[in-house]
């Protein structure tokens, strides 16, 4: 499991170390740690010409005692000082005592043109807001540099226990993190700009419960139904999907091809794009009449492409077993009715579906995804999987929200959404929590997202057809 911590976690986990710790050994095994990521990324490190973007935090220190552990291998080590007046001075005593020079921020262009490796030492976790008016030119000038970029401990201007970006923040090629991951180092937008994150371990010693979560492989295979010598097909669950229309019969098909790779023993077909699905998936169990005249699930799905009829989506929601909601049915349920049930409830949003029901914008929602997510779930008294560049999933509490670590934008393709329905609805069936289910079908749709399309643009259905490859190669 990859966890992340927010500030205040780290921060009270730091002071913690600290008091047990000589002076300033935190600050020298975050500055090893970035200074051997940094010697990674150049290879060669003698001859080489680093710039350091120097604030007046703690932030700037590591990157500063990074700084000298480079110019005493031989770079060239520049550092660009926001505010020479509280730069850290330990620091900057270090870097100077090496050879390192030390430029103002109007004489930053020259360096930077010429750097190989820039260091992003301006705000760390100390910041607020995006970059002040001072800083932000030089994140500019140094993504015009064709510089690496590293990140000190997270991309300045990001909010770190968010993952907003509510102004200009520097765009990183890598973090180097310290202690643990930060929820923004995780999700989008922030995570965009981080690049690719590598964590060093300072010691820390954190709470069992993060802020948030991703499942890696080993977390997954462990969550993977099995089929037992004694199961059958009942025993293995049984998925309902109430879905498709005569217009959209298409969004039955895909919800059912995702059924079938889920785990359940058998899928149940309710509603009128019956004929579409038996001709694609002839082992579908059909009925046109209602939910409630269905016969038994252990499971519902319902929504994706299922019109304005509200009727079935409030049977579903009557029936004691755990439900789905998606597209549709997200919009025709009734939110008391979702509230007042025993049974777990699933809500799987796009953005655009996540601030209707949270009477915002899009644009909200997709800048702010931890708060919306658990904003609806509280609301909804349910788990809600939200869907798009970062999926994440958060229980009914808001407390610990799973982000799925293998999404690709080859998903946002028409239909995929309907897959992942199906699929977290079988993983339902099967027996997994709300917040299991979910999180494995999202990661399992992401890695089937991947394989079916290669780098190539793929169909909903061939993400459907690669959940079984996806699923070996967890279990391997
Ligand atoms: N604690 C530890 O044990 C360890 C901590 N470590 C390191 O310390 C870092 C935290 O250091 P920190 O607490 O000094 O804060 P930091 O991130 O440098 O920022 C504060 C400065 O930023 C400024 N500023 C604020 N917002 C801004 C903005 N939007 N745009 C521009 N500037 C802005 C703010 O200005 P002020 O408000 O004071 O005028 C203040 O001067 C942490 O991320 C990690 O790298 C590691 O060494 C491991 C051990
Ligand atoms: N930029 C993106 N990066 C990663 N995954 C994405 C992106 N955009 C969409 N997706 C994924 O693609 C799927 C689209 O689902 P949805 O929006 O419901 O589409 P549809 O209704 O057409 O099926 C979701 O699983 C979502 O997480
Ligand atoms: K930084």
């Amino acid at each position: 499991m990859r966890t992340a911590y927010r500030v205040e976690t780290v921060r009270t986990a730091e002071r913690e170390l600290m008091a047990r710790l000589p002076e300033g050994a935190l600050m020298q095994r975050a500055a090893a740690g970035l200074a051997a990521a940094c010697a990674d990324l150049l290879g060669r490190v003698y001859g080489s010409r680093v710039v350091l973007l120097i604030g007046s935090g703690d932030n700037g220190g590591d990157a500063l005692y990074a700084g000298a552990r480079l110019a005493k291998r031989g770079a060239g080590v520049t550092a660009v000082l926001l505010n020479p007046d509280r730069t850290h001075p330990g620091g900057l005593r270090a870097l100077r005592r090496v050879g390192g020079t030390v430029v103002p921020p109007h004489r930053a262009d020259h360096a930077l043109q010429r750097a190989h490796v820039v260091v992003d030492g301006i705000v760390g976790i100390g910041g607020k807001g995006g970059l002040r008016p001072d800083a932000a030119p030089l994140a500019e000038l140094a993504a015009a540099s064709g510089a690496a970029v590293v990140a000190v401990d997270l991309p300045s201007g990001i909010e770190a226990d968010t993952g907003e970006v509510r102004g200009a923040a520097v765009r990183a090629d890598l973090t180097v993190t310290f202690g643990t991951h930060k929820p923004g180092l995780l999700i989008d937008p922030a995570r965009e700009y981080a690049g690719s994150v590598r964590l060093v371990d300072i010691g820390l010693t954190l709470p069992a419960d993060p802020d948030v979560e991703a499942l890696q492989h080993a977390d997954v295979a462990a969550l993977l139904p099995h089929p037992a010598a004694e199961s059958d097909k009942y025993r293995r669950g049984v998925v309902g999907i109430a879905a498709g229309s005569t217009r959209y019969p298409g969004a039955a098909v895909l919800a059912v091809s995702g059924a079938l790779r889920g785990g359940a023993g058998a899928v149940r077909y309710v509603g009128p794009a019956g004929d579409a699905v038996i001709a694609r998936f002839p082992e579908t169990l059909v009925s046109d009449r209602g939910p409630k005249h269905a016969g038994r699930v252990q499971a519902w799905v319902v929504g994706p492409g299922a019109g304005d009829d509200a009727e079935p989506v409030a049977e579903v929601l009557a029936a004691d077993v755990p439900v789905l909601l998606d597209a549709d049915g997200l919009r025709l349920a009734d939110r008391d009715a979702v509230r007042a049930r025993t049974a777990p409830t699933l809500m799987t949003p796009h953005a655009g579906e996540a601030a209707a029901l949270l009477g915002t914008s899009r644009e909200e929602v997709e800048g702010a995804r931890l708060t919306a997510v658990r904003d609806l779930a509280r609301s909804y008294d349910a788990t809600v999987l939200l869907k798009g560049s970062t999926t994440l999933v958060s229980g009914p509490d808001g407390g610990t929200v799973r982000v799925n670590p293998t999404g690709t934008a080859w998903l946002a393709t028409a239909g995929s959404g309907d897959v992942l329905s199906g699929l977290s609805g079988s993983l339902l069936a099967a027996g997994l929590s709300a917040l299991d289910a979910g999180s494995v079908a999202a990661y399992l749709h992401g890695l089937a997202g991947r394989y079916a399309a290669d780098g190539a643009p793929a169909g909903a259905h061939d993400v459907a057809e690669a959940i079984p490859a996806a699923w070996r190669d967890i279990r391997a």
